[in-house]
Formats: C-alpha cells, sequence, structure tokens
C-alpha cells in the first residue's frame, strides 16, 4: 500500500460549484493567475531577476541542484525507497494534441530528472483519452522532442492500452456502488451541482434520480453504452462520489462519456469504442497500474488529487502518490494551441517551429541547446507557485550556456566592400584564427586578401570623436590581421547615396618605426576564389514576436499584438570559410549527443557558433548544399552598440 499521508483537503475554494472538467479546471487557474500577475505586475517569485550581467559566465550550477533542495526533495523524503517503495517509477503524460511548448520541458525534466536522480526509470505515456484533437504526427513529434531534451523512457505507453483493463474497472466501479449511469443534461448536472441559470454558482448541491437507480440497472445501461445504444450526451457513467464535500472534484465526476467515433476514430483502437474514459478516471488507474510510485504534475489538478485518491481506495486498487508543482510559462507570447494554429494558418510565422515561438520544435529549429533548457528550468527551481518568467532571462541562459561551448567565426550580415591599397592583387595571407577564448577548441586559418568585407554598420561617411569605428581618416583593426587599416576613401552610388566601396590603407609600418594602433578591432570577410570564401548565406535575426508582455490581453485580440519588426532577413550575408570546419564537426556544444556529427539533413541546428560582434547563430532546415540560412539563436546584447 502506499504510504502516502492522508490527503489534506485543499481551504474550500471561492469558486466552490465549478463545473469540473478538466479544462475547467486549467482554464479557472489561468485566470487566477492572470488576476494575481495583475494585480501583482512583478511579483518577486515570477519575475526571477537576471544574477549577473549577461555574457559573465557563472559558476556551474550543479545540474540535479533541483532535485536536492526543496520541492522534489520533499517529495522524495515524504515517500523514499523502501521495502515498500522498491522503485522510482514517474511517468511524464502528454496528451498527443498538439506540440509540446516550453513549459513542457519543465515537465519533462521533472518526470525524468526525478527518475534518473534516485536511480529509477520514467515512462512516456500519452494520455489519449480523447480521440478528437488527438493524430500521429504529435506521438511522434513529443517522442522525438523527449530524445531531444536527452532523456530515454523505459517504455512507451498509451491510457488506450488500457481501455479493456478500465471498462473492467468501471463495471467493478458500478458493483461497488461507487458509479451509476446518468441521463440528465449539462444543464441539469450544473444545477445539481449549484449552479443558477445565469452562472451563478454556490446554490444548493442535491442528487439526481439516477444516483440511486438500482446497481443492474446501471450495469445494463452501461453495457447499453459501451455497444452503441445511446447518442453522445445522452447517457454517462459518474462516479458517486460526495455532494456534501466542498471539493467540486468530489462532486460525481464522470467516468465515462460517449464520443461519436465516426467523426474522428482513434487513432489507435479506431472505431473499437464508443465510450471513452475521462481523465479522471483514467488517469489514475492508469498510474496505478503502471505502479507509478511518484506521479508529479501541476498545481491546476491539486483539487483532482482527492478525486484521484478516492477512486483508487473505492477500487482498493494501489494508490501511487500525487503532488503537485507550478507551472512555467513564459511572457510575451503564446503557447495556447489555438493561438498557434492561428498564427500558423494566417501566415504570421512560418509553421508551429517558427522559430520566434516557444514550442521546443521551434526552439529546437532556433538553435537553442536542449542542455540550456534544462539549465534554465534548473535555475529557476521547482516550487509549488507558478513561474511567469520574461523571455529576456531566458534568454540571458541561452547565452551563458552557448558562451563557453560553442565555437566562434566571423560572419558579416551586411557587406561592405573594403579594398585594401598597397597590397598586391593575389595577396592571399593565412590568418590564424582561435575558435574560442577556450584554447581546447584550437585554430583555424582564413585568408586576409586584398578585398575584404566589413559590416556596414562599421563605416560612416563623416566621422566624430566619439566614434571609434571605420570612417575617413580613421584606423582600426581587423580582427586577427597582424596590422590596422586606415580609411581614404569611399565610392557612392549616385543614383540611391549607398556607400558601395571603402578605399584603406594597410598599415603594416616601416622597418624601425612604431606600429600604428586602432582603437577597436571589427570582424571581416576576406575575398578569394580560390578558399571559396566568402561563404554566402541567408540570415534571420528574431526580435520578439509580440509588441507587450501579455499578448493575450490586447484588447483588439492577441494577434493586434504582433510586432511588425520580429524578423530582418540578411540575404546577402557573408561567413568565413571556418563555417566548413564547424558543420563538420558538430554538434556544438559537444555534448548533444543525439545529433550526428555533420548530418545536415536532420540536424542542421546543431551547426551552432558565436558569430563574433553580432550574435549567435544556428544553421535553419531551409538549409540546403546550396544555399546556407543561419538563424539567430540569442544576440550578444552587452556586446550589442557597445564599440
Ligand atoms: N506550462 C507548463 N509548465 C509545467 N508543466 C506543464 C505545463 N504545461 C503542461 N505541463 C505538464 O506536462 C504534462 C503533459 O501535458 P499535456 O500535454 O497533457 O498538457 P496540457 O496542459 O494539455 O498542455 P497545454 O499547455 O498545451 O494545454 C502534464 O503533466 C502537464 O501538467
Ligand atoms: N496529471 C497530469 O499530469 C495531467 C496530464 C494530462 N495529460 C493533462 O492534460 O495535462
Amino acid at each position: 500500500m502506499d504510504p502516502a499521508k492522508p490527503t489534506e483537503l485543499p481551504e474550500r475554494p471561492k469558486e466552490a460549484s465549478e463545473t469540473i472538467s478538466k479544462s475547467r479546471l486549467k482554464k479557472e487557474q489561468k485566470e487566477r493567475e492572470k488576476a494575481a500577475r495583475k494585480a501583482n505586475p512583478k511579483p518577486k517569485e515570477s519575475q526571477p531577476k537576471p544574477k549577473k550581467a549577461a555574457n559573465e559566465t557563472p559558476a556551474p550550477r550543479d545540474p540535479n541542484a533541483m532535485f536536492k533542495i526543496g520541492f522534489l526533495s520533499d517529495v522524495y523524503q515524504e515517500k523514499p525507497l523502501s521495502e515498500t517503495v522498491p522503485k522510482i517509477r514517474t511517468r511524464f503524460p502528454p496528451e498527443p494534441n498538439g506540440f509540446l511548448h516550453i513549459g513542457h520541458s519543465k515537465a519533462i525534466a521533472i518526470n525524468f530528472g526525478f527518475a534518473k536522480h534516485y536511480g529509477g526509470e520514467c515512462i512516456l505515456r500519452f494520455d489519449d483519452t480523447n480521440p478528437e484533437g488527438e493524430d500521429e504526427r504529435y506521438y511522434n513529434a513529443i517522442r522525438d522532442i523527449v530524445t531531444w531534451l536527452g532523456f530515454t523512457p523505459v517504455r512507451e505507453t498509451c491510457a488506450s492500452d488500457n481501455f479493456d483493463r478500465l471498462y473492467e474497472l468501471a463495471e467493478d466501479l458500478i458493483k461497488r456502488d461507487g458509479a451509476y449511469v446518468c441521463h440528465c443534461t449539462k444543464a441539469e448536472i450544473k444545477a445539481q451541482r449549484g449552479e443558477g441559470e445565469g452562472g451563478q454558482r454556490g446554490g444548493e448541491r442535491y442528487a439526481c434520480s439516477h444516483r440511486s437507480r438500482p446497481i443492474d440497472e446501471s450495469i445494463t445501461e452501461f453495457r447499453a453504452m459501451r455497444d452503441g445504444k445511446y447518442k453522445a450526451g445522452e447517457a454517462a457513467l459518474r462516479m458517486k462520489q460526495d455532494l456534501e464535500d466542498p471539493n467540486p472534484q468530489m462532486w460525481d465526476l464522470f467516468a465515462w462519456r460517449i464520443m461519436d467515433s465516426e467523426e474522428k476514430q482513434h487513432h489507435r483502437t479506431g472505431g473499437k469504442w464508443k465510450v471513452y474514459p475521462t481523465y479522471d478516471f483514467a488517469h489514475c488507474l492508469c498510474d496505478s497500474i503502471e505502479e507509478i510510485s511518484h506521479s508529479l504534475c501541476t498545481t491546476e489538478f491539486e483539487l483532482s488529487r482527492v478525486s484521484y485518491e478516492w477512486l483508487c481506495d473505492k477500487l482498493e486498487v494501489y494508490r501511487p502518490m500525487q503532488r503537485e508543482y507550478g507551472r512555467l510559462n513564459i511572457t510575451g507570447t503564446v503557447l495556447s494551441k489555438r493561438k498557434i494554429l492561428q498564427l500558423v494558418k494566417e501566415g504570421h510565422v512560418r509553421d508551429w517551429d517558427d522559430p520566434r515561438l516557444y514550442t521546443l520544435i521551434a526552439l529546437r529549429r532556433r538553435g537553442v541547446p536542449p542542455g540550456a533548457i534544462l539549465a534554465f528550468v534548473n535555475d529557476l527551481g521547482v516550487t509549488k507557485a507558478v513561474i511567469n518568467v520574461q523571455m529576456a532571462k531566458f534568454d540571458q541562459i541561452v547565452r551563458q550556456y552557448l558562451e563557453t561551448t560553442v565555437p566562434r567565426l566571423m560572419v558579416v550580415l551586411e557587406p561592405l566592400k573594403v579594398v585594401i591599397d598597397g597590397l598586391p592583387d593575389d595577396h592571399v595571407e593565412m590568418v590564424d584564427v582561435p575558435f574560442s577564448k577556450e584554447p581546447s577548441f584550437g585554430t583555424h586559418n582564413v585568408p586576409f586578401t586584398k578585398t575584404v568585407y566589413i559590416e556596414r554598420s562599421d563605416f560612416r561617411e563623416v566621422d566624430s570623436p566619439d566614434y571609434f569605428r571605420l570612417a575617413p581618416g580613421k584606423t582600426v583593426g581587423l580582427l586577427r590581421v597582424p596590422y590596422p587599416i586606415t580609411a581614404t576613401s569611399f565610392d557612392k552610388d549616385p543614383a540611391t547615396g549607398t556607400v558601395t566601396c571603402v578605399y584603406a590603407k594597410y598599415e603594416k609600418p616601416e622597418e624601425g618605426a612604431a606600429p600604428k594602433k586602432g582603437k577597436t578591432f571589427i570582424h571581416w570577410v576576406g575575398e578569394s576564389s580560390a578558399h571559396n570564401s566568402p561563404l554566402r548565406a541567408e540570415i534571420r535575426i528574431f526580435n520578439p514576436l509580440f509588441k507587450s508582455e501579455d499578448p493575450s490581453a490586447h484588447p483588439g485580440g492577441f494577434l493586434a499584438d504582433i510586432n511588425p519588426g520580429s524578423e530582418q532577413i540578411y540575404k546577402d550575408a557573408c561567413i568565413e570559410t571556418g563555417f566548413r570546419d564547424i558543420s563538420a564537426s558538430a554538434p556544438w556544444p559537444k555534448e548533444e549527443k543525439n545529433a550526428a556529427a555533420g548530418d545536415l539533413a536532420t540536424n542542421q541546428h546543431s551547426i551552432r557558433f558565436q558569430g563574433m560582434r553580432v550574435a549567435y547563430f544556428a544553421v535553419d532546415r531551409d538549409s540546403t548544399p546550396e544555399k546556407i540560412v543561419l538563424n539567430q539563436i540569442v544576440s550578444l546584447k552587452d556586446t550589442q552598440g557597445k564599440t
């Protein structure tokens, strides 16, 4: 038997007579969170402040910190390994009805991590009790993302594997006088739960006439439901719980309902079933059948814990221990499936994996390493509090993670041609450039030539004393090139007024003379057909997709909050030849074990690097051997505009 402590009843919720579907519970929880946010826009708990200036490398945090202290450690202490708990077994139970988002990474890290930390195992369970929105592509995408995050489920199961057993348990429950077939309408059930016609709550609760029907009659009717005698809504199996209990999760919840399987057949069981178990019936019993030791879920399910335990106890089956942690939400974006679908359908984003979204496939496509996502979850820690975190905090952790783990290259977003007078036309000097500040990354050679490309924003037609980059008469260093250059003149397109070429002098000193120094160093890429340099690329720079921190609160709807400048595309950027080396030696960071080295076809996102002075980049899946496409993973932030 489960040694879990007896359940403490949660305080009577204000909305005591709420309807109690799972989606309603979640919606109400979200509304409570939103109201709390409004009342206190920057609560300490929900807006963790960056601890250090970006780009500073923090002391590496223990990746198991979240299991060693605090909520999860307490959960373990409540039910540690023992004779009656021989193995820690958890489950990650997504519904295969959409792509996972950043919030799910917390659930994955907790469930897989907790089991791993205590030498146990975690099951990937597809919670497929509602065929309506479920689809094979989601099963595959979820499996793929769990693997990408570095976790291996001990096995994969589906709630639907247990439908036969769950059906038997339903009949058993009826026989124990724990359930009855009810034919009431939705409105009648609301009224029985004390909800008035206008939606007001807290009225008197009462039982319907079906509640006291004979057990045999309920068995016959439940079989009739199963055999298709009734249409959806005409009959349902309800648990006979406790209408006196203040917790709405005890007000005779639905256990099985009829679903019109002709409209959408179940992905795995096809047309076999006309009745499906509800979340409240199936989840705890699947946990029980799979002998889950710790059933960890988010706090919307806190009230459900009572019905979870009630059902296991009523059926006298093994009762796992459910405990609840706070959800992770990221502000300034939308995570709801419905809203993302609208963004995709209306063409505001490319697809569900558009790098401006916070689905996990989008973060992967953008190039965020799985280790950075796990570091983010670990850094926030786990408590019962819902965490609303700003994108800037996420970016900061990603930046810190990339800082020491990916190589550096020179990339020019908007190339401006510079011709260095005094160097022979065929001048090619191989310059040794380190891949990182970290010597173990090694070095590579890039060709320094008479024509080089610099960033258009690194040149000004008119100099000023507070400007340190290239301008007529001004000297700057080219990163790693032995001597600096001084701009002498430039050409302009007479039609557009755009500078088309800068002429510069190479400041190699006469023998014995003191070398000239530039005030700063800028990045560059040389032009050499022999070295196939520069490589050309399309580079996509991203800004937040929405203008505000809470797009859903926009009076015109979340679409009215879209930032028209959320993406800048540089179609003709230049990359130095080191790109070929780092592509061949990917994955970067090295610990992304699940990415095959150099496999451009499927693991483009693992070719990551820092474009010096520009941003962190990864190869986009639109890349082909003929055309490189790069995504900005994250900006360098504190170095931007610093020159
Ligand atoms: N934002 C979140 N933070 C932490 N855990 C989450 C979050 N969203 C979902 N989970 C957890 O992930 C697991 C699988 O979730 P599932 O896909 O069924 O959730 P969901 O709540 O339907 O997701 P959605 O947010 O897309 O509606 C559940 O245990 C759920 O509690
Ligand atoms: N108990 C849980 O973790 C809930 C899982 C369930 N799939 C959901 O819809 O969120």
